[in-house]
């Protein structure tokens, strides 16, 4: 729906990929680990839902901690029926790095869009390391695999730009005699590696030439760890994305957490002309994290650094929203990885976007978006936008619904709820909020 501002002060849920490797770690250490603000959304259930079948312990008190207490490292148990991993990818392929060194066999499910997904990624590097795999046709799910025991160490270079590939081969890794080693020509969220060395494992990094090289010395002990997630800033970017386009903004979104690895997307919203504030910079739990300040702002179009591409992966459906209203071009490229999302993010963006009024024209590797210079779209009259399972492209379209004329109408919002299941509530609530 079109129309009023968006001001006061929100904060988003916890970040998704923190939130599943507290879990994971949780499960693996000796002891309870406790997580705050962990995101409780579908795919961070999923993973919870696997770890208690292969053994761990899993509970949320009434104050919204989540107590965790693990098996240890080399003691999941055979689960007893398959792992429905629902629609997510992070918990599929991370979780399969566990199975990968430990002597059980898993059976992994999905939904229609998570089955369509390539996991030949993860079974490539895993089947080096002695585990075995019956996908279905195309090295998809429903996938069955039985874990090697020992597993055998590998030195792995990454052929895709893929945090979920680095992570599953680590995590196998940490059930292996020996040192794993990762070879990363582009760097990745590196969450895995924070958190591990949080963690207590023996994981080293080693810059050079611009690659990364991980090393994890295998069969350590994991020591529980007390866990504060930051806000995620894979859903801040919907809200501050929406506060750049509607007339009057001026939002603040407190506790995003600007990781590095992640936060790309405000530098390519600053460099498009988006006030972006960053407000009281501190540390939380080993991340850096900040209250950003967004104001409405005039925006134009630039082409996107591919180099910073890894660290915004996510956000590229929004960020094609702001560039529908930016005045001139913004030319993405380097984006394949893009087309094996819960959707092809760039089909499906093309498509919803040009039937809300822009011009998007999608190449091979990137879409090339001309904005209007500031003018409303004109929204979607007839059809729905169809999201294909999509949360991502499910919430982007609501951002361009409130920059349109005559609203935008998705056809499913059910996905949204993977990722950040109070989203319509909190835009509601910065809408009417009294300005800051
Ligand atoms: O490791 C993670 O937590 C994630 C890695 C990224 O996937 P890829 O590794 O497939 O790029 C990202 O798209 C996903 O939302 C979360
Ligand atoms: C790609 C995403 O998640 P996953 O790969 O875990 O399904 C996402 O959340 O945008």
């Amino acid at each position: 729906m079109p129309g009023s501002a968006l001001t006061g002060r929100i904060r988003v849920p916890g970040d998704k990929s923190i939130s599943h490797r507290s879990l994971m770690f949780g499960a693996l250490a000796v002891g309870r680990t406790t997580a705050r603000g962990l995101l409780e959304g579908e795919d961070v259930m999923a993973t919870a839902a696997a770890l208690r079948a292969m053994g761990a312990t899993i509970e949320r008190e009434g104050d919204g901690t989540w107590n965790i207490d693990g098996v240890g490292v080399g003691a999941l148990l055979q689960p007893e029926t398959a792992l429905d991993m629902g629609n997510s990818g992070t918990s599929t392929r991370l979780l399969m790095g566990l199975v990968a060194s430990h002597p059980l066999t898993a059976t992994f499910t999905g939904d229609a869009s998570l089955s369509k997904r390539p996991m030949g990624r993860v079974i490539d590097p895993l089947s080096q390391m002695g585990a075995q795999f019956t996908p279905s046709p195309g090295g998809r799910l429903p996938l069955t695999m039985r874990g090697a025991s020992p597993a055998v160490p590998i030195e792995y270079r990454l052929p895709v730009a893929s945090a979920q590939v680095k992570s599953a081969v680590l995590l196998a890794g940490l059930n292996t005699p020996g040192i794993t080693r990762v070879i990363e020509p582009v760097p990745t969220r590196d969450h895995t590696e924070r958190m591990l060395q949080g963690f207590g494992a023996q994981l080293t990094v080693e810059e050079t030439g611009g690659e990364r090289i991980i090393e994890i010395a295998g069969q350590a002990e994991l020591r529980a760890q007390d866990i504060t997630v930051p806000g995620d800033p894979s859903s801040a970017a919907f809200f501050a994305v929406a506060a750049l386009l509607v007339p009057g903004s001026d939002l603040v979104i407190e506790n995003v957490g600007l990781n590095p690895t992640r936060a790309a997307l405000f530098t390519v919203l600053r460099q498009m002309g988006g006030q972006i504030d960053e407000i009281d910079l501190r540390d939380v739990g080993g991340e850096p994290v900040a209250d950003l300040r967004v104001r409405q702002s005039r925006l134009h179009g630039i082409k996107v650094d591919p180099a910073l591409g890894p660290a915004m992966i996510d956000e590229f459906p929004v960020l094609f929203v702001a560039a529908s209203l930016a005045e001139g071009r913004t030319i993405t490229t380097g984006l394949d990885e893009l087309r094996v999302k819960e959707s092809d993010r760039l089909a499906a963006m093309a498509a919803a976007l040009g039937a809300a009024g822009a011009k998007v024209e999608e190449r091979e590797d990137g879409l090339v978006v001309t904005g209007t210079g500031g003018d409303p779209l004109a929204g979607t009259a007839d059809e729905p936008v169809v999201t294909h399972l999509d949360h991502r492209i499910a919430m982007s379209m609501a951002v361009a619904g409130l920059a349109s004329r005559n609203g935008v109408e998705v056809d499913d919002t059910a996905p949204i709820a993977t990722s950040f299941p109070n989203f319509t509530a909190l835009l509601q609530h910065a809408r009417e909020a009294a300005p800051a």
